[in-house]
């Protein structure tokens, strides 16, 4: 069974629309990362979803039960769920154990603190278990936030944006082991960000959001090799878009030459945009026999630890290109550029 199914949410703010016929289903232990841009709608979505707000269009279900729809609204604290946001939430005059100890009622004192014990061992925090939240980092104050999350056995975990708040140098660091700490509890989770690594380090799979909608749900590699849609292909990475015409199966023919796909496709004589990324291109020294449409000019480079990383224009566009070993080039110098064969995200006129 589904841990969370949304069927057809709409939400609107004073008659504007932020969320429209929105379809979810996160499955059983499944981590799922609603990403998209600022403002397309996922605070509400997992609002919605928490019955923070009452979304009135559409079907909202936890662990097969429904919890809202036009008829039905069922109250955050029925819904079996546990929240986690980026300003932590903790209360700043309960020690880490009372923080963790806050939602346990219907339950002995000594059940109590063998599920506080348990908790502050999963977060690795046993030592501060009399602190207060002030005594603590920002890493520390989110595991003490996913511990009363998971404390009294959720079975949907809600974050929204968790990490935000987290020094970079220490982020990833404390991604996977909430993720660790979230696997070992076996509890399904939606967590909400705009950036797509914490997104890629964090999720099972991602549900990219456009406009209220889902433009696409799929593992990230799912997603980054096969888009459905441009915002997808853009929202996941960088890249470039070529005029092209499919040749057969697997060729296309763009001012670049003919570029090759890995995978065969069912486009017939379409005409579109290739939507190339860096790391399909390949920049070589200048080839005087090249076709003159292969030549590019190097803007600028940038030297990023083990490689250098090349600013180029090309078809209009500028983008940066990893330099290939052996290769290194000066400030407008021209090379000649090489698409080299990938799995093709073509988008048909
Ligand atoms: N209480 C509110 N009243 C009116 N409009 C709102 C309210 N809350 C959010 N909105 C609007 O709804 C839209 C979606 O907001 P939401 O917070 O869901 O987006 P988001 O994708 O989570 O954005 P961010 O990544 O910036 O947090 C935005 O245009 C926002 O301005």
């Amino acid at each position: 069974m589904s841990s969370l199914v949304l069927e057809n949410l709409s939400y609107q703010y004073n008659g504007t629309s932020v969320i429209e016929h929105l379809d979810l289903t996160v499955a059983q232990d499944e981590i799922v990362c609603l990403l998209g841009a600022s403002g397309c709608g996922k605070t509400t979505t997992l609002k919605a979803i928490a019955g923070l707000i009452e979304a009135k269009q559409g079907k909202v279900f936890i662990d097969g039960k429904l919890v809202s729809d036009e008829h039905t609204f069922l109250a955050p604290e029925y819904r079996n769920i546990g929240m986690m946001f980026q300003d932590y939430a903790l209360f700043p005059h309960l020690t880490v154990a009372d923080n963790i100890a806050f939602g346990l009622t219907n339950m002995t004192k000594a059940d109590k603190l063998k599920r506080v014990a348990e908790m502050l061992e999963l977060v690795h925090l046993i030592n501060c278990a009399e602190r207060f939240p002030h005594q603590l980092s920002g890493g520390q104050q989110q595991r003490v936030a996913i511990a009363r999350a998971l404390a009294y056995k959720p079975s949907l975990l809600l974050l929204d944006e968790p990490f935000s708040n987290i020094d970079t140098q220490v982020r990833f660091e404390l991604i996977a082991d909430i993720r660790r700490i979230i696997k070992t509890q076996q509890v399904s989770a939606v967590f909400v960000t705009h950036s797509k690594e914490e997104a890629f380090a964090f999720a099972d799979t991602l549900a990219v959001m456009h406009c209220g909608k889902i433009a696409q749900q799929g593992t990230s590699e799912q997603l980054f090799s096969a888009p459905s849609s441009k915002v997808v292909a853009e929202f996941l990475g960088q890249g470039i878009y070529l005029d092209a015409e499919v040749l057969t199966a697997t060729e296309y023919h763009t001012a670049f030459g003919c570029v090759e796909s890995l995978v065969t496709h069912r486009h017939v004589k379409q005409v579109g945009k290739l939507y190339v990324r860096p790391h399909h291109l390949e920049l070589i020294p200048f080839q005087s026999q090249g076709c003159s449409a292969n030549t590019v000019t190097i803007l600028n480079s940038r030297f990023v630890g083990s490689h250098f990383v090349y600013k180029v224009m090309v078809d209009g566009q500028e983008i940066e290109v990893a330099a290939q070993l052996g290769h290194s080039f000066l400030a407008n110098e021209q090379v000649t550029i090489k698409i080299t064969p990938h799995t093709v995200n073509f988008f048909a006129d």
